[in-house]
């Protein structure tokens, strides 16, 4: 019955928004419990990495220990969604990232910080995301990346009218450049859950 148990999963709690994406898992049915230690971690079948501010997540999760058995718990294939400041923190490349700003990395993607530039620090657009049947998703970006390119492992799963990519998908890993949290359409959620309950029937 792995498609209908309530996984057990994570939101990284450093920084940022994480107790409104504890909010959407907790109400699409899982367990979702805020993970600050490495213990925490250990005991999630997924992780979310919440919107923030990526250089202050990555300076904490390097002084609390987090970020090695972060980047283990990728290589494991733990399912893990980034969003926004997230998604920065699953790339495998930043471009205009803070001096000495580090990612955890696992999605073979560059993204670019702050890439809409300060005329455009948040606005919402209409997304057509061929992998979800029905309505586009409704995206706010809030100081968002984008995704500069995109390299073989991963796909797109999502791109703007203007052709940017701002959802990518790699296997576990999800990331949305944008907020669903913010909005009442947790599809990306959903499909971040689905992975995780994978992951719980598999290990
Ligand atoms: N809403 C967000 O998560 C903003 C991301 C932020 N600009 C960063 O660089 O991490």
């Amino acid at each position: 019955m792995a498609g209908s148990s309530a996984p057990r999963v994570g939101v990284l709690a450093l920084q940022g928004d994480f107790r409104e994406h504890l909010h959407v898992l907790t109400s699409l049915g899982a367990t979702a419990v805020p993970v600050r230690r490495e213990a925490e971690l250990a005991e999630v079948d997924g992780l979310v990495i919440p919107g923030g501010e990526s250089s202050v997540m990555d300076k904490l999760s390097r002084m609390f220990g987090l970020a090695e058995p972060l980047k283990a718990a990728i290589a494991s294939g733990l399912p893990v969604y980034g969003t926004c400041a997230g998604l920065i923190m699953l790339a495998d490349r930043i471009l205009d990232g803070m001096a000495g700003q580090q990612t955890l990395g696992g999605l073979d993607v560059a993204v670019r910080r702050n890439a809409f530039g300060s005329q455009r620090e948040s606005f919402e657009s209409e997304l057509d995301v061929p992998a979800f049947d029905g309505e586009p998703v409704h995206a706010v970006f809030i100081r968002a990346p984008v995704v500069e390119s995109v390299g073989p492992l991963a796909s797109p799963l999502g791109v703007l009218p203007d052709g940017r990519v701002v959802a990518v998908e790699q296997g576990a890993l999800l990331g949305t450049s944008f907020h669903p949290e913010m909005t009442h359409d947790y599809r990306f959620h959903a499909r971040f859950l689905d992975k995780a309950r994978t992951f719980a029937s598999a290990r």
